[in-house]
């Protein structure tokens, strides 16, 4: 990753207080090529980082400081180009499921910090936390002819738990409903894309994107991969599981509003000709993206959507063959 030195600017006092340790915090500081970054840190030493530009979550560590996203080398942080990494958010169009572009424009956008989001039914306490907002522009505008407000939250729990809420409201005063498609493209970092499985998403029907979109049904056994891979699942259970055997760790995905999931890896043609990802990086990442994108989300003015992802990362001991994967699925 090139660009200048990363260097703090303004430290926010912390969201809540914390009876033991440290408490959680929330730091505003300079990223690369300046741009602007939220640091969220949990007392027991986990951390996430945001940028404002995408509203773009690029980085989510344990509390061992072990990186649990994966982002590109080669990533560009300059704008148009979308962060290749992280947790790009894909709306108001995924993929090319649509006239916009590529997966529409929240990832290439610079959002603002939300001074003031209405209240949130969830609890907040212990945890560090940034509020986000995106209101289209003008100019946006001109190519989706639509007003918006889409508030975003981004929490780390105080297991180092990553929690994103989405709130996108209608906010068109013509009267006219609008509908989008939408993903948390989120880059799982992992040892070895050869030692993976995918549990949750087992005889499900999907929408291969390498075959004109058509429509299968998945096989029987946990996902493997051994190419390219770049499959809509439809209608699937609201965990998913990645295992990584190498690093005994596994991710856990909860989704909340999102019925679909993305699975997507380029592999080595398809890395060869992205200029922003290095030709065997596909090797150490896997995106598997919460997403509505099979029925379009449709609001009428006034009406607000919701839409939620919590990831968890937790060690697993699959080589031992130990780990009962239903445990994984329906544990807490
Ligand atoms: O290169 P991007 O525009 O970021 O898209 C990266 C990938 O995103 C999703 O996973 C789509 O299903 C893929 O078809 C696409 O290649």
């Amino acid at each position: 990753m090139s660009g200048e030195k990363e260097k703090s600017t303004v430290t926010s006092a912390p969201p809540s207080p914390s009876p033991s340790s440290v408490a959680p915090s929330v730091e505003f500081s300079k990223g690369i090529n300046g741009l602007q970054k939220v640091i969220l840190r949990e007392s027991r030493g986990s951390s996430a980082e945001v940028y404002l530009y995408g509203g773009h979550v690029t980085s989510w560590k344990n509390d061992h400081g072990e990186e649990l996203l994966f982002l590109s080398s080669k990533a560009i942080f300059k704008p148009p180009k979308a962060i290749r990494g992280g947790i790009p958010i894909c709306f108001p169009q995924f993929a090319s499921h649509g006239t916009l572009d590529q997966h529409g424009f929240a990832r290439n956008r610079f959002w603002a910090v939300d001074e003031d989001p209405p209240p949130f039914p969830t609890n907040t306490l212990n945890k560090a936390f940034v509020d986000l907002i995106l209101k289209p522009s003008e100019e946006d505008t001109k190519i989706w002819p639509h007003s918006f407000e889409y508030r975003l939250r981004i929490a780390l729990g105080p297991g180092g738990d990553l929690m994103l809420t989405s709130r996108i409201r209608n906010t068109n005063s013509d009267g006219k409903p609008f509908s989008f498609t939408f993903a948390y493209h989120t880059y799982f970092s992992v040892s070895d894309i050869s030692e993976v499985r995918v549990e949750g998403l087992e005889t499900l029907d999907y929408l291969d994107n390498l075959q004109n979109k058509e429509r299968f049904t998945e096989q029987g056994d946990a996902l493997t991969f051994e190419s390219e891979v770049d499959k809509i699942y439809l209608s699937t259970p609201t965990k998913i599981a990645i295992i990584d055997h190498e690093k005994k760790r596994t991710f856990v995905l909860r989704k909340d509003g999102l019925p679909d999931a993305v699975v997507w890896n380029p592999w080595d043609k398809k890395a060869k000709a992205m200029a922003d990802f290095g030709d065997d990086e596909y090797k150490h990442m896997l995106c598997v993206e919460a997403a509505a994108v099979e029925k379009a989300v449709t609001l009428k003015p006034g009406e607000e959507w919701k839409g939620r992802l919590e990831l968890s990362a937790v060690p697993s001991s699959y080589c031992s063959g130990q780990l009962d994967p239903q445990r994984v699925l329906q544990g807490s």
